[in-house]
């Protein structure tokens, strides 16, 4: 596949909007290598949320700069990939947007309830359901001029992948009509 049609694609949302999911998934259908973010957070970060307290931006830059250097090698390696990275804030993307403008942000994106009862039904992850209302607050939405698309959660993991994966492809293919800029509103059928 031509360099251009590896994405570097970041798989953004609150805890619990299927991050892993579906960046799994999306990856598998990219034919790329897939990263669990939560799995560059340091011990701590991952014991302080296991505690139950939200992190802070001073505890998140570690992590960040993890996710960021993995894109990089993935950018040096021209073989693409995905990550899951929660990417609240419009800060944390712009760290990992500057790894290069091939980044792309796929953010996850759904009711409240909905998610929480995703959480809550969720087994053997180390995140309280109850610090769900953080993130949410922390939560800052792709902007207009961020290179990435908001990808509706309402439907089954299959549909929201197949959403992600039009996203992606509409900006990775040469000549794709509004490529480059702009969350695209990407909703089920
Ligand atoms: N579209 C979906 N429909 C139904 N359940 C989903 C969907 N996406 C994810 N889930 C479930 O919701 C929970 C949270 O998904 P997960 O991928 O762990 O989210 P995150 O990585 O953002 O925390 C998991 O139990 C997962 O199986
Ligand atoms: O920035 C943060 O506060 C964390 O990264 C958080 O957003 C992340 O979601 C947790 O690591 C839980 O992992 P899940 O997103 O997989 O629930």
């Amino acid at each position: 596949m031509p360099d251009r049609a590896r994405p570097l694609v970041v798989v953004t949302g609150v805890s619990g909007s299927g991050k892993s999911t579906v960046g799994r998934a999306l990856a598998g259908r990219l034919g790329v290598p897939y990263e669990e973010g939560d799995d560059l957070h340091p011990p701590e970060n991952i014991a302080k949320m296991e505690a139950g307290a939200p992190l802070t931006d001073r505890d998140r830059e570690p992590w960040l700069d993890r996710v960021a250097a993995w894109l990089g090698g993935r950018l040096q390696d021209g073989g693409g990939g995905v990550v899951a990275c929660s990417g609240l804030k419009r800060r944390y993307r712009d760290r990992l947007a500057a790894v290069s403008p091939r980044v792309f942000f796929v953010h996850l994106h759904g009711p409240v309830e909905l998610i929480a009862g995703r959480m809550a039904a969720r087994r053997g992850h180390f995140m309280p359901p109850a610090l769900l209302r953080s993130q949410v607050a922390a939560l800052e939405p792709l902007a207009p001029d961020e290179h990435g698309a908001a990808v509706s959660v309402e439907g089954t993991p299959e549909e929201t992948v197949a959403l992600a994966l039009r996203a992606v492809r509409q900006r990775h293919s040469p000549g794709a009509a509004g490529e480059g800029r702009g969350p695209g509103p990407e909703a089920p059928e």
